[in-house]
């Protein structure tokens, strides 16, 4: 049986609705979750190979997409949780008891600062953005996945319409070397 690359890429996406107005994520607890909520869709939304980010059990991708800080909410047990690895880029806060990602958020200069990381599994409503591209796919072989195998991996999320790279999509990659060069004075 093929590997599961995420529940949301598997089996073919689900396009997201327009105007979604957001939802609320809940963390894995059997009682006492950890609420965010969201106050729109999500951008950018993509599948993410590489070791930081959270994935559910048995799968090989994360899907993470980005959201303006201002419409991200802790909105219930935000005391349980705690940040993953306060020297990275991405503060990444997660339930100290069930281990899942509710938010990551940057403090420091960066391109990205003012958009906050999401997993959109993590709610119950439809609709959310679909994923757009698979990004640091050859990450997973650091964490130990054959690569003979990964060809097959990236013919997968090719036959459901993702691009895949090993870094961030083109777009994205522009982004932050345009504002590397405005912050340098070469723009
Ligand atoms: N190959 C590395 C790549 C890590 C990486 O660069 N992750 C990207 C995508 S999430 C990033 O922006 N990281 C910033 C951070 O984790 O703070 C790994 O798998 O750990
Ligand atoms: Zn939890
Ligand atoms: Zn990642």
């Amino acid at each position: 049986m093929a590997p599961s690359l995420h529940p949301l890429i598997d089996n073919g996406l689900t396009k997201g609705q327009p105007n979604f107005t957001g939802g609320k994520l809940h963390c894995h607890c059997p009682s006492n979750k950890v609420e965010v909520t969201l106050g729109s869709n999500v951008l950018h939304n993509h599948a993410c190979g590489c070791s930081k980010c959270w994935k559910p059990a048995g799968t090989l991708f994360s899907v993470i997409g980005v959201i303006p800080v201002d419409k991200v909410q802790v909105t219930a047990n935000g005391d349980k949780l705690h940040v993953v690895d306060s020297s990275a880029v991405i503060q990444r806060n997660a339930c100290s008891q069930c281990g899942v990602h509710l938010y990551g958020r940057i403090h420091v200069d960066h391109p990205f600062k003012g958009l906050d990381f999401v997993h959109v599994e993590l709610s119950d409503t439809k609709g959310w953005q679909e994923p757009q591209f698979a990004a640091f796919v050859s990450s997973i072989i650091e964490q130990g996945f054959n690569p003979e195998g990964i060809d097959e991996v990236r013919n997968k999320f090719q036959s459901v319409g993702l691009a895949t790279y090993d870094s961030l999509s083109p777009a994205l990659m522009d982004a932050i070397a345009t504002w590397t060069a405005k912050k340098n004075g070469k723009l």
